[in-house]
Order: structure tokens, then sequence, then C-alpha cells
């Protein structure tokens, strides 16, 4: 399959934001969303859980204006709806924040279903720049709680994606239970990733039902997004971990520069790009030979959480750590030769003889050459996390890859065992997704899988 370009628009838009009224009086996005959330969801932003009463007053509030004091700087939007999930070619923003969840044990599949709708519902409205809701921030009844946190009032889009996938654990608990009736949808390749050699990893910071990659240029509208979509879970789901980044470490655009990782490397150079139509279907894209119909058009995501030793990285020999890389420090330019774009030479003899890039060095175990071909859309972030005792800090890359297969990024983590890289890394963190296809104005998220 062609993923479409839907989500790929790269054009500010010129939405007013969060809002607005229209001369009507009316939200100016009211008409171009299908349905409000459910009974549950309202419930959910007001803290009650399924069981409580009836809330009053549910007529349409007209939308109050926002932000007037403040000019946006960043109305960029990329639309919710397509073929395929906005957030995984889009040109990366500078931050993300990430979240897992679990869903309660008590859900229904008729919950997970409306929960999906009110996500995706709201998600439509929250890349538009608008409150989670039509009666939003300060619009409701002055009696009840807002339905919108309003911490993002006054900001535009910021170029907002949100990104929903589903993990292993949704389809079947630890006991083999079906626990949504969705056990036989489950596509072959969504498995748990096996241990592999120097993980370290945290309960905490692993597993998940379901996850949202929330990215935008600011960090307080990717904030405000993920936190109001949690809200709106109350009682169906809730967060089991999250993590917030700064920093894209990947280009996914050739208009994008190369951004750097916290080693001081530039990181990105050799990833599948949003203009390779054709490394996109081969690699990131499920197309119809999936066993699973539902997920023609999506994508895995596999998160890994990965310290990096920054401190002991930043005491080792500038040759030492382009030798560890395989790149120069400066240009990013393979240490065989020529520019940050040149193709690699593994082949190549060091002028005091030994192969130029060492066979031992991250871009050769990475490379397509030695990993089947495989190729990988990166589209990590890097992370600091206060600092420990010994005043060093908690750093490292929220490393995030797509592909149309998990076992892919298993093939090429697996050849890097041997990465002279591991001596200044440990991956603690970790989680796998299958990520649906796109939507459109009416559908869900996920919709195939109940279908
Ligand atoms: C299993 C997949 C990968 C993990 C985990 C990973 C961790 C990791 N990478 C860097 C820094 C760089 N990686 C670079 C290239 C690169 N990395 C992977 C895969 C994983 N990296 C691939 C597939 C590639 C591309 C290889 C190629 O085709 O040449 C680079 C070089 C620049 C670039 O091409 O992006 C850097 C730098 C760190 C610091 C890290 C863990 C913390
Ligand atoms: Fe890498």
């Amino acid at each position: 399959m062609t993923p479409s370009d839907s989500n790929i628009p790269g054009v500010p838009s010129d939405k007013p934001p969060r809002d607005t009224p229209t001369d009507s009086g009316e939200s100016s996005e009211a008409a171009s969303t299908p349905a409000g959330l459910s009974r549950r969801g309202l419930l959910g932003l007001l803290g009650i859980g399924a069981s409580a009463g009836f809330i009053g007053g549910a007529a349409t509030v007209a939308a109050v204006a926002r932000g007037e004091a403040v000019a946006p700087t960043n109305g960029d939007q990329f639309p919710f709806y397509g073929t395929t999930q906005a957030g995984v070619t889009t040109p990366a923003q500078d931050r993300l924040f990430f979240a897992t969840f679990d869903v309660t044990a008590s859900a229904t599949r008729d919950d997970l279903i409306e929960l999906l709708q009110d996500w995706s519902y709201a998600a439509s409205r929250l890349t538009q720049g608008l409150d989670v809701s039509e009666r939003g921030a300060v619009g409701g009844s002055p009696l009840l709680p807002p339905d919108d946190t309003g911490d993002a009032l006054g900001l535009p889009a910021s170029g907002l994606t949100i990104t929903f996938g589903v993990g292993p654990s949704l389809f079947q608990d630890a006991n083999g239970n079906d626990r949504f009736g969705i056990a036989d949808r489950k596509p072959a390749a969504l498995a748990d990733l096996p241990a592999f050699a120097f993980d370290l990893l945290s309960p905490s910071m692993t597993g998940g039902d379901l996850c949202i990659q929330a990215c935008a240029d600011d960090p307080q509208v990717a904030v405000h997004a993920v936190r109001n979509l949690s809200r709106i879970a109350f009682g169906r789901a809730q967060i089991r971990w999250s993590q917030l980044g700064f920093g894209r470490t990947s280009s996914t655009s050739s208009a994008q520069q190369t951004p750097r990782n916290l080693f001081g490397f530039k990181d990105g150079t050799a990833n599948v790009m949003s203009e390779e139509k054709d490394a996109l279907a081969k690699h990131i894209y499920v197309d119809s030979t999936s066993d699973q119909g539902w997920m023609n058009g999506g994508t895995y995501l596999v998160a890994r959480k990965i310290l990096m030793t920054i401190e002991s990285w930043d005491r080792a020999r500038l040759e030492e750590q382009e030798n560890i890389i395989g790149r120069d420090k400066g240009e990013g330019a393979p240490l065989s030769g020529g520019s940050e774009f040149t193709e690699p030479n593994f082949e190549a003899v060091h002028s005091a003889g030994g192969p130029a890039i060492p066979v031992d060095s991250h871009v050769r175990l990475a490379h397509p050459k030695l990993n089947d071909g495989i190729r990988l859309l990166r589209r990590g972030y890097n992370y600091v996390d206060g600092n420990n005792d010994l005043g060093q800090l908690n750093a490292g890359l929220f490393f995030i890859s797509f592909q149309n297969d998990p076992e892919h990024f298993v093939r090429i983590q697996k050849n890097l065992k041997m990465d002279t890289l591991n001596e200044y890394i440990r991956h603690v963190g970790s989680a796998v997704f299958a990520i649906p296809p796109g939507t459109s104005p009416g559908g869900y998220v996920g919709e195939g899988l109940f279908a």
C-alpha cells in the first residue's frame, strides 16, 4: 500500500487559535467535529466515576474567545484525520509527551470502544488548537469543573499531533484471557519484545494496553493534550508510565536539519524520510498482505527509554567517540569520508591500517547492509529526568521507531549486541504498540479492530 500524504501538510494554517468564536458565536470547529464526547467521557472530565449521576444542562454553550492577549507564534496544524495517523511521517516537532495506559479491569468492550471514540473526537479538536470539548475551559457551568484544564488557553496548535496505539496486553492479559473479545484480531507481529543483552528494564517504565504519542513544538501543548485525554479516560483507563522529551533526535523530512542527541552527534541522518514514498511503503506501513486487515495502512511503534551515561561519555576522547558512532562529530560524515549524506563505505581502509569505520561501530552494526536491508523510521527525543545522588543527570534518548514489523527493530537491536556504544547506554524502559491506520470524521482510531 502506498501511504497517503494527508498528514504531511507542512504549511501554517490560517485557522484561529483555540475556539476563537466565529461571527455566529459558535466554535469555528464545531461543524467539522462529527460527535461530542460520550456521557462517560464527560463524566471523566468531571472526575466522576461511571456510576455517578446525570449531568444537567448538556446544551451546547457558545465557545468563549481565548488568548486575545497572546499572539500565536506557531499555528502549524496537522490534520488528525487521514488514511494514516499523523505523528509518524509528520516533520518531527521539538517536543514529545508519550504516555502508556492500562485499561481498568472492570472496563467492558463497549467501554473500550467508547473510550477510543472519545479520544478520537477530543484529538480532532486538540490538534486544531481547540479545547477538548465545545464547553472547554471556561464555557461551562461555574458550578462544575471545567471540561478542559485550561493550561493551553491562548496557545496555538503548535504542530500538535496525537498518535494512538494498542499494545499486546489489550488483546490478552497475562493469563491469556480475551479481555475485550478481540484476541483473534491480534496481529502475529504484535508480541512483547524479547529480552536483549544489557537490558536493565524497569517494570514501571515498561508495557501498556494503549499509548498516546503527543508531539508539538510547545511542551505545554503536548502535556495539555495527554492530560486532558487522560481525564477523559477516567474510570476506563489510567496512565501507566509517561515520558517528556525535548530536542527531537531525528529528522523525518529532508527539509529538516539533522538534530543532535545528548552525546553531541547528529542523529537521524540515515533515517527513512517522509519524502521516500517507496521506502515508507516497503519498510514502515503495513500493507494488505498483513494477517489482520484492520492494520492495513497502520504501523508498529517501538519505544525504548535509553539511559546515557553522559558524564563518562564526556570524558571519552573525541577520536573514541567518533569511532564508537562511526561518524565524525562535526559534520556527521561517515568515517570513510565524504559529507553527512555520503553513504558509508565499510570497505574503506584507515590511513593507519584497519577499517576506516570500525567493525563494532554503531552505524555499521545498525546499517541495512548488516541487517537484511531493514530500515526503521526513527522519531526519538532527548530526555533529562533530574539527577542522581552523585550529581549525574538521569538523561538519555527516548528512542521511538516505526516499522511495519517490530521484528525489524528486534533484528537490529540484536545486531547491536557488539556495539561499543553499549558501554555508555542502558535500556531502562520498553514498549511495543500497533498503530492502527488513520480514521475519517465520524470514525475513530482502532475502529477496524471491532468491525
Ligand atoms: C535498534 C535500533 C537502534 C537503537 C536502539 C539505537 C540507539 C541509539 N542510536 C544513537 C545514535 C545514533 N544512531 C545512528 C544511526 C542509526 N541508529 C539506528 C538504530 C538504533 N539506534 C539506525 C538504524 C541507524 C542508521 C544506520 C544507517 O543506516 O547508517 C547515528 C548516526 C546518524 C544517523 O544516521 O542517524 C547516531 C549518532 C544513540 C546515542 C542511541 C542510544 C542511546
Ligand atoms: Fe542509533
